[in-house]
């Protein structure tokens, strides 16, 4: 018997949440994959459902908004007074994904340097990476490019899921804000992430980020365990981009990034 309380009704997820921008996603179906659909009907998903937790690190610059960010979602509060994080905090956070239960666990990290180095060792077996940028400062953003590096010397590149996510998009002007939407678009094209603008402060955008990110690290668990059980088939693939020729395939190694 389950100790865990039932998943919240507001965490079910029975569609596959559509990307913030096509131009920059890490695929554009309009649906789950079919073969993790039949998985799920047929109770075929693996450890996936029972213990499988996937670890996402939220890394950017010091006072981006990434405490906030998760607050929002998870405790639906906003502080307006800065509080550096020191080193790590966590949040678990439940879903219930095309009816399999499914938690994140959401690793706050400090973007200041002198705690960089406590926050750099939870970066390992990450599934997926959120870069955080502050869409009001263009240094945050071109400092991502550092942030990624940093994130992915911990991890396996070609079975992470990225996200580029600008914050504070309440302060600013549409016409500030599409400008540096073009370079943010960009530069998330080539990282091969997921671009997304969010607010904590009016809660813009935030719960379908975060559906987002569990229904895609979800899709690749479930793809993973059918590779694992031999019964993935050719074109089983995520793409990543869909107008760029790379193309996401679940490797085992994914399963070796699995949070432990
Ligand atoms: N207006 C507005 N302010 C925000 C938003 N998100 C965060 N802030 C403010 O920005 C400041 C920094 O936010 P934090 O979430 O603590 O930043 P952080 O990235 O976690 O900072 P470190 O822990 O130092 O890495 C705080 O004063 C927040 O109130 C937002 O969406 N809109």
């Amino acid at each position: 018997m389950s100790v865990l309380p039932p998943v919240r009704r507001d965490r079910v997820v029975a569609q596959l949440p559509q990307p913030f921008t096509k131009e920059a996603a890490l695929h554009t179906k309009n649906e789950f994959n079919s073969r993790v659909k039949t998985a799920c009907q047929e109770h075929k998903t693996g450890t996936v459902g029972r213990f499988k937790i996937s670890k996402v690190i939220v890394v950017g610059d010091l006072a981006v908004g990434k405490t906030c960010l998760i607050n929002r979602f998870c405790k639906d509060t906003f502080d307006k007074n800065y509080k550096a994080t020191i080193g790590v905090d966590f949040e678990m956070e439940r879903f219930e994904v095309l009816g399999v239960p499914f938690s994140l666990q959401l690793w706050d990290t400090a973007g200041q340097e002198r705690f960089k180095c406590i926050a750099s060792t939870y970066y390992r077996g990450a599934q997926a990476v959120i870069i955080v940028f502050d869409v009001n400062d263009v240094a945050s953003l071109d400092h991502t490019r550092q942030w990624l590096q940093d994130a992915m010397k911990e991890n396996d590149p070609s079975s992470v899921l990225l996200f580029l996510v600008g914050t504070k998009k309440d302060l600013s002007s549409p016409a500030q804000y599409s400008q540096i939407e073009q370079d943010a678009v960009k530069l998330a094209e080539e990282m091969k992430a997921e671009y997304w603008a969010v607010s904590a402060l009016s809660g813009e955008n935030v719960r379908e980020f975060f559906f987002r990110v569990a229904s895609l690290s979800f899709e690749a668990n479930v793809l993973a365990e059918l590779e694992k059980s031999g019964s993935r088939r050719v074109g089983d693939v995520v793409r990543i981009h869909s107008n760029s020729s790379n193309v996401y395939t679940m490797s085992r190694k994914k399963q070796s990034n699995c949070c432990k």
